[in-house]
C-alpha cells in the first residue's frame, strides 16, 4: 500500500490558517519517509515503512477531449488505479457530504472546486490503494490545483498526458455524450472552455516547460489515439517496476 508516514487530510482542513508553516512541516514529513530507515539503523528510535514512490500521470485536455475514454484504456494496459477528480467530486456530491452543495454549484456553473477540497479527494483515494500507479484525470486544472498537489501529496508527476482536441470536436463530443451530466449543455460548455484557455492551459504549459508533458493529437478514432499513449507508457516500463 502506497502512504505517507503521517496522515494530512486533517492539515488540508485547516488549509488557510498557518499555510507555510504546514507545508514545511510536510516536506520534512517526505523527507523523513526516505531517511527514516537510515535513522532507525543509528539507533534513534524512528521508524518508517520502507515504500516506493508512486509512479504518478496527470492527465489533462479541454473538456470532451477523451481523457476518460483513454484512461479505461490506459488502465487496461498498463494496470494503473484510475483516479477521476471530476468523478470523485460527482461522488461527493451524491453522499450529500458537507461540501456536496458547493461542489454542485461550481460544477453547473463550469467552473473550478476549491484544491483543497479536490486534492483531500485524491489523496484519500492514494491511501487506501493497494496499487502505486496512478493516472489522475482532469486534475491539476488550475496553477492552484497544480501547487497544492505538490505541496499536500509531496510528489510531482512522471508523465503529464495532454490531449489536444480542437473545439468544435470537444463540443460536438460533449453534446453527444448523454451520461446525463449537469455540465454537458451548451451554456456550461461554454465556460467550461473558457477556464481550460485562461486557467489549464498555463498549466500544461508549465509542464511543457519542465519537459515531462506528452501531446496527444486527440482526433480520430478512440484506438488511433491510444496508439500515441502506449509508447509513452511503454518507454516507461510501468508495467515491470520492481516489487520492494
Ligand atoms: N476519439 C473519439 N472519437 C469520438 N468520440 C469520442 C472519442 N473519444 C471519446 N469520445 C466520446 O466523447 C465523449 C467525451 O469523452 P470523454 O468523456 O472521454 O471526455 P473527457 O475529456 O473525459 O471529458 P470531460 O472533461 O468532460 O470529463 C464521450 O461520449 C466519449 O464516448
Ligand atoms: N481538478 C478538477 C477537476 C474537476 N473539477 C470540476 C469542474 C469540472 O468541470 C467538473 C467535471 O470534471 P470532468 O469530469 O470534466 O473532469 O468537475 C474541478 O473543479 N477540479
Ligand atoms: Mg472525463
Amino acid at each position: 500500500m502506497w502512504r505517507r508516514v503521517a496522515s494530512l487530510s486533517s492539515s488540508i482542513s485547516s488549509y488557510s490558517t498557518s499555510f507555510v508553516a504546514q507545508t514545511a512541516s510536510r516536506l520534512n514529513t517526505w523527507e523523513s519517509l526516505t531517511t527514516g530507515i537510515a535513522i532507525a539503523q543509528q539507533g534513534k528510535g524512528f521508524i518508517a515503512p520502507k515504500e516506493k514512490t508512486p509512479f504518478i500521470t496527470f492527465v489533462l485536455g479541454g473538456p470532451g477531449s477523451g481523457k476518460g475514454t483513454q484512461c479505461v484504456k490506459i488502465v487496461e494496459t498498463f494496470g494503473f488505479t484510475h483516479l477521476s477528480a471530476g468523478d470523485l467530486l460527482r461522488r461527493e456530491i451524491a453522499s450529500n457530504s458537507a461540501d456536496g452543495v458547493m461542489i454542485l454549484n461550481t460544477i453547473k456553473e463550469g467552473k473550478i472546486v476549491p484544491s483543497e477540497v479536490t486534492v483531500r479527494l485524491i489523496q484519500k483515494e492514494m491511501e487506501s490503494s493497494d496499487n502505486d500507479k496512478f493516472i489522475i484525470d482532469g486534475f491539476p486544472r488550475t496553477e492552484e490545483n497544480r501547487v497544492s498537489f505538490e505541496r499536500f501529496i509531496g510528489v510531482e508527476p512522471n508523465v503529464v498526458l495532454f490531449f489536444d482536441c480542437p473545439e468544435e470536436e470537444m463540443v460536438k463530443r460533449l453534446l453527444n455524450r448523454n451520461q446525463g451530466r449537469v455540465d454537458d449543455n451548451l451554456e456550461t460548455i461554454k465556460t467550461r472552455l473558457q477556464v481550460f484557455e485562461a486557467l489549464s492551459l498555463p498549466v500544461i504549459n508549465y509542464y511543457s516547460q519542465r519537459g515531462n508533458l506528452y501531446t496527444i493529437r486527440a482526433k480520430g478514432t478512440e484506438d488511433e489515439i491510444f496508439e500515441q499513449v502506449r509508447p509513452i507508457f511503454t518507454t516507461f516500463d510501468v508495467c515491470h517496476r520492481a516489487v520492494e
